[in-house]
């Protein structure tokens, strides 16, 4: 399998919190981290049917355009008791529908979001399933690394299971963070350390077996 070379790798994500925990937990292994965001790279429609795809689809869509190496992280809250939901959607449940401007034409400007309704969104579909219902869930990570001559990709998949609580708690991490207790724990992984989510979470664990297999 072909190494990862120390030196410049396009992080191929516009989520401000993943890209710091992905600078983290590349910090050790001398990779110069550069968001598609410093390189105006453009967001890719996710169009793909899982998290691998879209991994793969965001990594080889960044690689293309930058000429580096690119990584991306395709990500989500699965709900045992949701059949799996938000899943791939995780994001797409924190933007509100897009406003119709005055002029009539929808604009294409994009939707700021809001995980406080994402959260809402989850704990509603819940209690709606009454007070018996699973509240048992798990992160995943699906991590792609494309090379920009060639279009060889590896991937790497993470996951970490937990239970859901409400109200949220916590203010550090990003997202979900606030709702998902992780098994083996009292606190959501908003209430955390870094350290100590990067010791345990889904993306820690995709990441684990990235530096094992690409760097040496
Ligand atoms: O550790 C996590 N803690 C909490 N929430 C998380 C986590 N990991 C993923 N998530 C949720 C929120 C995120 O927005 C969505 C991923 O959606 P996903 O399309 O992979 O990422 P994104 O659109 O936010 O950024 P981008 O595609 O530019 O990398 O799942
Ligand atoms: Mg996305």
């Amino acid at each position: 399998m072909r190494k990862l070379q120390p030196g410049k790798l396009v992080i191929a994500s516009h989520n401000p919190g993943k890209i710091r925990e992905i600078a983290e937990l590349l910090g050790p292994y001398g990779i110069e981290p550069v968001s598609a965001a410093d390189l105006d790279l453009p967001d890719p429609e996710e169009t793909g049917n899982s998290f691998v795809d879209n991994a793969e689809l965001k990594a080889r869509f960044a690689a293309d355009l930058s000429g580096f190496p690119a990584l991306a992280d395709d990500s989500g809250l699965s709900v045992d008791a949701l059949n799996g939901a938000p899943g791939i959607y995780s994001a797409r449940w924190a933007e509100a529908p897009a406003p119709v401007p005055a002029d009539g034409e929808p604009g294409d400007a994009e939707a700021p979001r809001d995980f406080g309704r994402a959260m809402q969104r989850v704990e509603t579909e819940l209690a709606a399933l009454g007070p018996d219902a699973s509240r048992d869930a798990h992160f995943v990570c699906a991590l792609a690394l494309c090379w920009p001559d060639d279009g060889q990709c590896e991937i790497f998949e993470g996951r970490v299971h937990g239970t859901l609580v409400w109200p949220p708690r916590g203010d550090k991490g990003f997202g979900y963070d606030p709702i998902f207790v992780p098994i083996d724990s009292d606190k959501t992984f908003a209430e955390m350390d870094p350290d100590r989510k990067h010791a345990i979470s889904h993306r820690a664990e995709a990441f684990g077996k990235l530096v094992a297999a690409l760097i040496d």
